[in-house]
């Protein structure tokens, strides 16, 4: 069985470049942008004052000051600016040539047109004409766009941004003891979560996702489905994937001309993870067990998907201190549903006893995977140990 890095490797092969769309600036937040976007003017375009007060020269101080005009942002002061002279300015408006520095009117004392600023501090209170991006200055983040992002973006004049288009994901579950939420199971039967939870996490990294209507254990129910799936980027297959006889992904996804990247890999839970193509589609075949679905969707798909829009795929790992002792590891790199807590200098993490791969109520109530090694030696409270925030 391949490694979680090989595996991961693997998978990203698997993401073609990205396609250029065009959107409006307000349409873009949590898009990637594949363009980098040029500033179309100059930021403050003029030196702006940054206080209420009174606009003057240093060298007059500490006055008296004849206060001869007022500027406030958007009215620009249009006179000359005499030694000796002072205006009324208002935060954001033009400092006129001239004049170095705002006293904030705090400071000022005020007798008609007559000021005195007996103590001036250090601070000049302008904002300086370009000290923010200057005209032309390009803008690229490798991060889905934030709203500070938009904000730049505004200030910068730009309208509308080129962006990768949305993944389409095909989300196809199936086995024939599943039935859809809000439907009354008969004996033997659950309700279907999965095909929610990955669609979620596609939606989450980027993608647009559609469920197709459940499959049933046969072929000809999933070569029904497949043949839906045609012409999305990337078909996520759940269950099905291990060895039982109404285990059928493999076989159908075989039939169907799918070229195998990998099958199995030594990971827990997700050991079954399939991954490869069909025809122009990327294919995850993930395993049924919830829990494993949604790990491996973390890991990979959602990976997948961020590469697929040009973006880093992540998620990184981070580093916790062990809160309980451990035993040695097995021959599988593990992910553990763990809770964090506040520490240190590193927040603390203790897994859950209990990592039954079929426990949704552990996974919602987790906030980190904790991640062990294949074959990691029993480790103790107080060491230090990587994880996955949830
Ligand atoms: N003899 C072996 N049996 C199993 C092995 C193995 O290596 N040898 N591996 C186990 C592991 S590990 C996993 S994970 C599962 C994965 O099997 P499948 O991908 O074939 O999954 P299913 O059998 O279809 O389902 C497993 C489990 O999950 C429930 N399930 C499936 N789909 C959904 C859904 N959309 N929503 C909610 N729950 C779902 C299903 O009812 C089963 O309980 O195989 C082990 N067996
Ligand atoms: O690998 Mo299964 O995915 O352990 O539950």
């Amino acid at each position: 069985m391949i490694s979680v890095e090989e595996a991961r490797a693997r998978v990203l092969a698997l993401a073609r470049s990205p396609q250029p769309e065009q959107v409006a600036l307000y349409d873009a937040l949590g898009r990637a942008m594949i363009a980098p976007a040029a500033a179309r003017l100059t930021q403050p375009p003029f030196d702006a004052s940054a206080m209420d007060g009174y606009a003057l020269r240093s060298a007059d101080l500490p006055g008296p000051l004849t206060v001869i005009g007022t500027a406030a942002a958007g009215v620009p002061y249009q006179g000359e600016t005499p030694a000796g002279t002072a205006i009324r300015i208002f935060t954001g408006a033009p400092v006129p040539a001239g004049y170095d520095r705002v006293a904030m009117q705090e400071i000022v004392t005020r007798d008609g047109d007559r000021i005195t600023i007996p103590e001036v501090g250090s601070n000049l209170n302008i904002r300086r004409k370009g000290n923010d991006f200057t005209k032309g200055s390009e803008f690229l983040p490798q991060h889905p766009l934030r709203p500070a992002d938009l904000a730049l973006l505004a200030a910068m004049n730009v309208p509308q941004l080129t962006v990768a288009r949305r993944p389409r994901i095909a989300v196809l579950a199936g086995g024939d003891e599943l039935v859809p939420v809000g439907t009354e199971p008969a004996p033997g039967q659950i309700i279907c979560s999965n095909d929610i939870a990955i669609a979620g996490l596609a939606r989450e990294a980027g993608a647009e996702a559609t469920i197709l209507p459940l499959a049933r254990d046969t072929e000809e129910s999933l070569r029904d489905r497949f043949a839906k799936a045609e012409g999305f980027d990337l078909i996520v297959t759940i269950g099905g994937a291990s060895v039982g006889d109404h285990d059928l992904i493999a076989k159908v996804a075989g039939s169907l001309g799918m070229e195998r990247a990998f099958y199995k890999l030594a990971m827990r839970p997700g050991k079954p993870l399939m991954a490869g193509r069909i025809g122009a589609s990327a294919m995850l075949g993930l395993p049924g067990n919830p829990v494993s679905a949604m790990v491996c969707a973390k890991l990979f798909m959602q990976p997948l998907i961020r590469a697929m829009q040009g973006l880093p795929p992540g998620p990184e790992p981070l580093q916790a201190v062990l809160g309980r002792d451990l035993n040695p590891e097995g021959d599988r790199q593990h992910y553990l549903r763990a809770r964090l807590a506040p520490g240190e200098t590193r927040p603390r993490i203790e897994p859950f006893p209990d990592q039954d791969s079929a426990r949704l109520w552990l996974l919602a109530e987790a906030d980190a995977l904790l991640i062990r090694p294949a074959h990691d030696p029993a480790r103790k409270a107080g060491e230090r140990i990587s994880y996955l925030p949830l």
